[in-house]
């Protein structure tokens, strides 16, 4: 049988695992469980992790070259996640090593937040409730209606393609920039990222995070966009230069903005900006359903499970890197009677 380690903290297996996930994994493999109160580092990761197949684990910690270079017999992590910002895949690819990440079904939780950010942003409505509970009587202000706006989406992978859908049936007009997807239809392309911003009513930052994407929206970002526009992220904190969000914020450059992931420590939008009032935060839960932590947890029994039958799981990332998944259960067949 083979050995998987869950590096998830008792704590966070309870929130973002889940039992059902666990028997499944159990019944696939021999799982030893991290016992500490947090993800283990690195370091500690490569010492509870010998002699272990599979690691299983969350965002926390990074995982560097070390850990694929100090665990031989390591096939494949996989990450309960999408991002993958912070793993060495090119050091598990030189040590053969598969890295997996959540497959597509997440997606409907965080494109609906960004559709209750949008609604907000429009109607006050976190502002009213904020008045109202302060005591402080609340001034009607005028609104704006989803309907007929231009909805710009940054990054059409998984979640860019549930909003577009969301903004299609809310008969937004939909415009797209993702210079590596050919198609995007039924939406419209813009071919340059300064086209998205020039005319979009709401943009929404839902590219992925690697280096060519870091402080995508900089100063220049934000000075071509319209002043009316809103300016939402929900990607990676990365993506975004905050004070140059707070400068155009400030300076009159955008009409507000929504907040679901920053700089701060877990991706959690930055305190400043946070407070600011033309600014709805909320902190890195665009994924916290039920429904899309099962379906991640559960992506990795699937994942283990695939691997095991030597068949290529979903959401692999180096799969032609992935020797040591191809010689130890592909070649060998499944074997974890
Ligand atoms: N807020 C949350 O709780 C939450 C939950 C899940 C995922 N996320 C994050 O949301 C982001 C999107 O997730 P996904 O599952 O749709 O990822 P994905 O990998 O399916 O899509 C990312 C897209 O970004 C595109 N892209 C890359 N460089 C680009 C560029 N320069 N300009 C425009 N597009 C570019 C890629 O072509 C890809 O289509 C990720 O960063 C992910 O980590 C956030
Ligand atoms: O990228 C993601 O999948 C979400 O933002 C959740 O990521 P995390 O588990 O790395 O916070």
């Amino acid at each position: 049988m083979i050995r998987v380690f869950l590096n998830h903290s008792p704590r966070m297996r309870e929130n973002y695992y889940g039992e059902q996930a666990l028997s499944g994994l159990r019944a696939l493999a021999d799982v030893r469980l991290n016992a500490q109160d947090a993800p283990l580092s690195p370091r500690e990761m490569i010492d509870a992790a010998q002699g272990c197949q599979v690691i299983i684990g969350a965002r926390v910690p990074a995982v560097p070259a070390e850990v694929f270079a100090s665990l031989p017999e390591l096939v494949a992590f996989c990450r309960v996640a999408v991002d993958v910002s912070n793993i060495d895949l090119a050091a598990a690819s030189q040590h053969g090593v598969l890295v997996t990440r959540a497959s597509p079904g997440f997606g409907p939780s965080v494109a609906e937040w960004i559709v209750g950010a949008m609604i907000d942003l429009d109607r006050g409505i976190s502002d009213g409730v904020g008045d109202y509970r302060a005591g402080r009587a609340p001034r009607p202000r005028m609104g704006r209606q989803l309907a007929g706006a231009t909805l710009g989406i940054v990054g059409y992978g998984t979640i860019g393609r549930y909003l577009a859908r969301l903004g299609l049936a809310l008969g937004m007009d939909v415009v797209v920039h993702d210079p590596f997807q050919a198609d995007v239809a039924p939406c419209r392309r813009a071919d340059t990222l300064a086209a998205l911003l020039a005319q979009s009513d709401h943009v929404v930052c839902l590219a992925a995070s690697v280096p060519q994407t870091a402080n995508l929206f900089n100063d220049a970002a934000f000075a071509a966009m319209k002043p009316e526009a809103c300016f939402i992220n929900a990607s990676r904190g990365e993506l975004v230069d905050d004070a140059a969000l707070l400068r155009a914020l400030d300076a009159g450059r955008l009409a507000g903005c929504a907040l679901d992931v920053g700089r701060a420590p877990d991706q959690m939008p930055s305190p400043t900006l946070a407070a600011h009032p033309k600014v709805i935060a909320s902190p890195h839960v665009g994924g916290l359903t039920p429904q899309a932590v099962a379906h991640q947890a559960l992506d990795t029994v699937a994942q283990v499970g695939a691997m095991l039958r030597g068949e290529a799981p979903a959401g692999a990332l180096n799969l032609d890197h992935a020797t040591r998944f191809r010689e130890r259960f592909m070649a060998a067949g499944a074997n974890h009677a």
